[in-house]
């Protein structure tokens, strides 16, 4: 069976730009939301995803896989691989662009198994923009960032209304979100004092 894909994007895409606050090459993106499965440090069993912005428009994150997330004995579940990118590509998303967005399409090739204990560095860049629709692409090396590639991912984000999230999930936890991001911000400044005083 071939693995030629589609042609991506699928559609004619005009660059995606990353917004004039967008957090610069080098910054450590702290964790959207302390119970999100993907990143957060309250989902004990979860992914504890961490991201790195990089040159261009690029984020690096990385992701270790435990026991918590087997499949068959010893190896990743093939869905929570898909989560991990889910995650980092909703970052680079979220953090580069700085818009609301959700995964409308996600697509993932699994070319190696991923075994407990390894280490996936998944390396996400944006791919073009039309009108709400953001279309993004990441690899995923096995531990190291030239490693092989086990897992690569495809998706379309789809720019929403902040009332996307106040409609359809929990207002409360909603506050919460946007108090981290708030937290994150000021870290972040923080540290840029530290750096250029
Ligand atoms: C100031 C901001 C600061 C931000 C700072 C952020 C910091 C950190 C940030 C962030 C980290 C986040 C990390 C999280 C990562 C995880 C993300 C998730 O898991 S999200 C949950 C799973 N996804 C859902 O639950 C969606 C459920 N689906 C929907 O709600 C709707 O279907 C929605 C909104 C996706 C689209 O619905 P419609 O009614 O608004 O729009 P329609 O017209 O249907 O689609 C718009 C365009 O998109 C295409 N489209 C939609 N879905 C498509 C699909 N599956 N395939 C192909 N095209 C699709 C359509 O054909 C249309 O295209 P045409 O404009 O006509 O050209």
């Amino acid at each position: 069976m071939s693995r030629v894909s589609q042609p991506w994007p699928p559609v004619a895409v005009e660059p995606a730009v990353p917004h004039p606050k967008a957090p610069v090459a080098g910054t450590e993106l702290g964790v959207h939301f302390n119970e999100c499965f993907g990143c957060g440090d309250e989902a004990d069993a979860g992914l504890h995803l961490r991201s790195t912005v990089g040159e261009g428009q690029v984020v690096h994150s990385r992701f270790t896989v435990t026991a918590a997330h087997q499949g068959a004995p010893g190896l990743a579940h093939g869905g929570l691989l898909a989560c991990a990118f889910d995650e980092a590509l909703g970052s680079a998303v979220g953090n580069l662009m700085r818009r609301p967005a959700v995964t409308g399409k996600l697509e993932t090739d699994f070319r190696r198994p991923v075994p407990v204990g390894s280490t996936l560095f998944i390396e996400t860049r944006l791919d073009g923009v039309a009108g709400r629709k953001i279309y993004v692409s990441a690899d995923g090396h096995l531990d190291a960032a030239d490693g092989p590639i086990a897992v690569s991912a495809r998706a379309l984000f789809i720019v929403v209304a902040f009332d996307h999230f106040s409609t359809h999930g929990d207002p409360e936890a909603l506050e919460k979100l946007a108090a981290q991001h708030e937290k994150n911000q000021r870290e972040r400044e923080e540290r840029g004092w530290e750096i250029n005083p």
